[in-house]
């Protein structure tokens, strides 16, 4: 008898990931042997299929990570220097390590679990990460869980990582800047091909509600992508599942899951939008909501790109011989493609993107389209951007 239907989708899903990841690193690796003449396949695939299942190592030691300061086994501080993920010539044939960020969660689990059972039959080293935001009493321990529970699924390395959220953006994007960090560090540390994350269609379509309600363009509507990050780092295999496939699949495979407190917190946005907002909608709307936002997330996300593509080239063509902007040739472009052009030169004056909004760029706009003498714009980061003789320009004052 084959595996719960919800257990074969949730390996399908990161089987295709990790072939995908695969192809890239061969596709690399046969690059950098063709420039140095080396020879031979440069990630045989099945190497650990032969050995079954990689060992469940006990704690990582100390002195595997330098820098290391925390002192529970296998538990490291974020301050640990980064290592780089570049490959030596003589490791080019290691088989490649891919990792899960983990939460303890319902989708972080199957995901584990599923690159867990995956990974080996493909020659990849599949190791965990599990990030201790500090934010609960008693969240290190269970941290610590999380990491024995990762172990058990055969993960190696694993480790729990305790980092300092800040207040930056508020308590969600502080704790999710931290998140990031970590992980990042934890993929120099181990030299990691991909950090797998364990966002469900149900993520993408809250992502594209709260992007809709920002008012903030096609960009916010296109939600997460399937592959993000420097170098294409974090994949998100479950994008197309949605999330009770995932929690089926933890409860068909009897693995225990933590739900998050917060999650059902009506004090965060997100948490409110998935027990009240989502449901709403689906009453008023009908079931397929969900699938449909996700949708949109995927067609804005091609829209945005080519807009994107669109905008860079026509950039050149509107700056004159000194590189400033020339209104008369701003006026001529569609609107999407020069507010793209607008907000690109106040990021690179120094306005950081986080902060700058749709209505800032509005304000701007109207120098070009709504001219009638009007003072300079401020904008975050102590940008100013100003008309002078027919040319806009967009500088830190
Ligand atoms: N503390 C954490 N440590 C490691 N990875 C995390 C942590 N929190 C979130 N992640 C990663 O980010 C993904 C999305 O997390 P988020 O909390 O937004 O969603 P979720 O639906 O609650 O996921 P989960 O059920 O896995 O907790 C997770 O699936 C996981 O891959």
């Amino acid at each position: 008898m084959g595996p719960h239907p919800a257990v074969a989708a949730i390996r399908l899903a990161v089987r295709r990931v990790l072939h995908d990841i695969l192809i890239e690193l061969n596709r690399t690796t046969s690059g950098a042997d063709d420039a140095t003449g080396a020879t031979g396949t440069p990630f045989a695939t099945g190497t650990l299929a032969a050995t079954g299942t990689p060992s469940a190592a006990g704690p990582l030691a100390a002195a595997e990570v330098p820098g290391s300061v925390d002192q529970a086994p296998g538990r490291y501080s974020d301050q640990v220097p980064a290592q780089s993920a570049a490959r030596a010539p003589h490791e080019r044939t290691a088989p490649p390590v891919v990792l899960v960020a983990c939460s303890g969660g319902a989708d972080s689990m199957a995901l584990a679990s599923a690159l867990a059972f995956e990974a080996p039959k493909l020659g990849i080293r599949a190791g965990g990460v599990t990030v201790d935001h500090g934010l609960q009493p008693g969240s290190d321990l269970r941290a610590d869980e999380v990491v024995l529970r990762l172990r058990e699924l055969g993960l190696d390395p694993v480790e729990a990582v305790a980092v300092t959220v800040g207040r930056e953006g508020g308590p969600e994007a502080a704790a999710r800047d931290a998140r990031y960090a970590a992980l990042d560090a934890a993929a120099d540390r181990h030299g990691a091909a991909a950090i797998l994350l364990g966002h469900t269609r149900d993520d993408q379509a809250e992502t594209v509600l709260l992007g809709l309600a920002r008012g903030s363009g096609i960009r916010s509507l296109s939600g997460m992508a399937a592959v993000s990050g420097a170098d294409g780092r974090y994949r998100r295999p479950f994008l197309q599942l949605d999330r009770q496939t995932a929690r089926k699949a933890c409860m068909a495979q009897s693995l225990p899951v933590w739900d998050d407190p917060h999650n059902v917190d009506p004090a965060y946005t997100r948490s409110r939008l998935r027990h009240e907002g989502l449901p709403a909608l689906e009453k008023a709307l009908g079931k397929g909501v969900v699938e449909a936002l996700a949708r949109t997330a995927q067609l804005s996300r091609d829209d945005a790109d080519a807009l994107d593509a669109w905008a860079s080239q026509a950039e050149a063509s509107v700056r004159d011989a000194t590189g400033l902007l020339e209104c008369a040739k701003l006026y001529a472009l569609p609107p999407a493609v020069r507010r793209r052009i607008l907000r690109r030169a106040a990021i690179e004056a120094g306005a950081p993107a986080g902060s700058l909004f749709a209505r800032h760029i509005e304000e701007v706009d109207r120098l070009i389209t709504g001219w009638r003498g009007q003072g300079a714009i401020n904008l975050p980061g102590r940008v100013v951007a100003q008309r002078q003789g027919g040319r806009l320009v967009i500088r830190q004052g």
